[in-house]
């Protein structure tokens, strides 16, 4: 395992220490260990079943960890509830009210939270125009695009600002053009925001096209966190290489093909 912190003077945001988890007797987290720094966009990338989902929520609290610790700005939230870790989570399948309208579903999320209830309206449209859907505030969820739907979940997310937004493939679901569109909006909120970012996704392309860093997981451990390009040119072992170097290479020898003048 190759984990390299950032040349930072950045703080940790988030230190994950010896993560352990078991289901039914396997164990699927093997102890995992790691830190995210504030602002930092992290992607993690591994085959389905090698825990990802299952890390993520450990980290927002909606699992329990069997051993280990989760801290935040150095306080130790291992055993805090969901709403209290000043994180969010956006799933791939949206969890939004479908016969609601798009503010509708923003505002409902702020009732819960008494520091914003008073001016709930506006704060959830400000989040439905960062994320260029202020023009679909009144419309009803129902009949949204997939994109637009991960739109307005991300909204109800950014809403509370949460000073951490981890993400359970939320790409998934949608069509190329609506995955670059998203992408690129993620970026912007990682940037205007300043929020702290954590994506979880199997697709090689996308966890190195966003992150600042990217954590490669096999099996229920990390064989390599550091950046895109340092992974590319120096990956720590041969899934590494497999997995995600080979892969990519393919991609790309044949998009240059397709760019080659015909002969
Ligand atoms: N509640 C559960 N009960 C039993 N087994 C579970 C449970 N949750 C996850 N697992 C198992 O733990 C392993 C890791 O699952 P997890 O969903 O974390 O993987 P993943 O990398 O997110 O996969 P995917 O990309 O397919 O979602 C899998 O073998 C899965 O079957």
């Amino acid at each position: 395992m190759t984990i390299k912190s950032q040349e930072t003077t950045a703080p940790h945001k988030l230190t994950v220490k010896g993560i352990k988890k078991s289901f039914d007797g396997r164990e699927v987290l093997h102890g995992i260990t790691f830190d995210v720094h504030g602002g930092e966009f992290l992607s993690i990338l591994g085959p389905s079943g090698c825990g990802k989902s299952t890390l993520l929520r450990i980290l927002i609290g909606l699992e329990h960890p069997d051993a280990g610790s989760v801290l935040l700005d150095g306080e130790n939230i291992t055993d805090a509830a969901p709403s209290k870790r000043h994180m969010g989570i956006v799933f791939q399948d949206y969890a939004l009210f479908e016969n609601m309208t798009a503010l509708g579903n923003v505002e409902y999320a702020l009732r819960f939270d008494p520091t914003r209830r008073v001016r709930r309206s506006q704060i959830a449209l400000d989040a439905l125009a960062s994320l260029g859907m202020a023009d679909f505030a009144n419309k009803p969820v129902a009949g949204l695009s997939g994109g637009q739907m991960q739109r307005v979940s991300i909204a109800r997310t950014l809403a509370l600002s949460p000073e951490v937004i981890l993400l359970d493939e939320p790409t998934s679901g949608l069509d190329a053009d609506a995955r670059l569109a998203l992408r690129s909006q993620l970026k912007n909120i990682q940037r205007d925001h300043g929020t702290t970012m954590i994506f979880i996704t199997h697709d090689q392309e996308e966890a190195f096209a966003l992150a600042d860093r990217v954590m490669v997981m096999g099996e229920g451990s990390i064989h390599q966190l550091d950046e895109p390009l340092h992974i590319v040119e120096n990956p720590a072992d041969s899934y590494v290489r497999d997995f995600v170097v080979a892969n990519l290479k393919a991609k790309y020898d044949s998009l240059a093909r397709f760019a080659s003048p015909l002969e």
